[in-house]
């Protein structure tokens, strides 16, 4: 297994201070920034687009920044990410008309390209996209919120990701989107992810560096 990576979700970041606060979870040792894209129509919830995206480049962010997609069309937006300094653009397959040709858009474009999975979604997407994928990413909650609890089935879910993906041989990222905490992170890596959004667990407390050292320690327990 490839190290893990924490990313914390930016959604639960003081929007009012953004910069600083990405600056701080960067420097408490989070590996990547998630950015959560929401419209209002694929999710009932609005959030940030490209400027803001932008604006952390401008201000100094060098870390990857993986862009979580909830928005229905993805492909005018896309190319707008790029430009804006995005490294990862993830969407799901259900809000994409052409599935192929918006993984291909996102290559174009320079970033690495990843299918997102609802708890209730299927796995079918994957059948004919397997080497177009960088990234595969499980909604462990329903998307449009931070700080719901993890949905116990995705665990399974992701047992049978991770021998999709070990079996195919593809370097695919497994990552994991949604109530992790530190008292469930090491039975989710267990169960084959290997890249954690967490959001209100990181920045719903005061002191970002323990709670980063907190799953590094879980996560520890795995890796041995
Ligand atoms: O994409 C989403 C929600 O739709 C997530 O990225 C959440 O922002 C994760 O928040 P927590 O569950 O970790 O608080
Ligand atoms: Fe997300």
């Amino acid at each position: 297994m490839r190290p893990f990576l924490i990313a914390p979700s930016i959604l639960s970041a003081d929007f009012a201070r953004l910069g600083e606060d990405v600056d701080a979870v960067l420097n408490a040792g989070a590996d990547v920034v998630h950015f959560d894209v929401m419209d209002n129509h694929y999710v009932p919830n609005l959030t940030i687009g490209p400027m803001v995206c932008q604006a952390l480049r401008d201000y100094g962010v060098t870390a990857d920044i993986d862009v979580h997609l909830m928005v229905k069309p993805v492909d005018r937006i896309i190319p707008d990410f790029a430009k804006a300094g995005a490294s990862i653009i993830t969407f799901h397959p259900e809000a994409s008309e052409h599935l192929d040709r918006s993984l291909q858009l996102i290559k174009e474009s320079g970033c690495k390209a990843g299918l997102v999975f609802n708890p209730a979604t299927p796995l079918h997407y994957l059948d004919h996209v397997m080497d177009k994928l960088d990234v595969i990413l499980l909604m462990s909650v329903n998307p449009g919120f931070g700080g719901q609890s993890f949905i116990p089935s995705t665990l399974d879910k992701l047992r049978q990701v991770r021998k999709l993906i070990d079996d195919s041989g593809y370097d695919i990222r497994l990552e994991v989107d949604g109530g992790v905490k530190v008292d469930n992170i090491a039975e989710i890596a267990a169960a084959g992810a290997d890249m954690f959004v967490a959001g209100s667990a990181i920045f719903n407390k005061p002191d970002y560096k323990a709670v980063i050292d907190e799953m590094r320690s879980e996560l520890a327990s795995i890796e041995s």
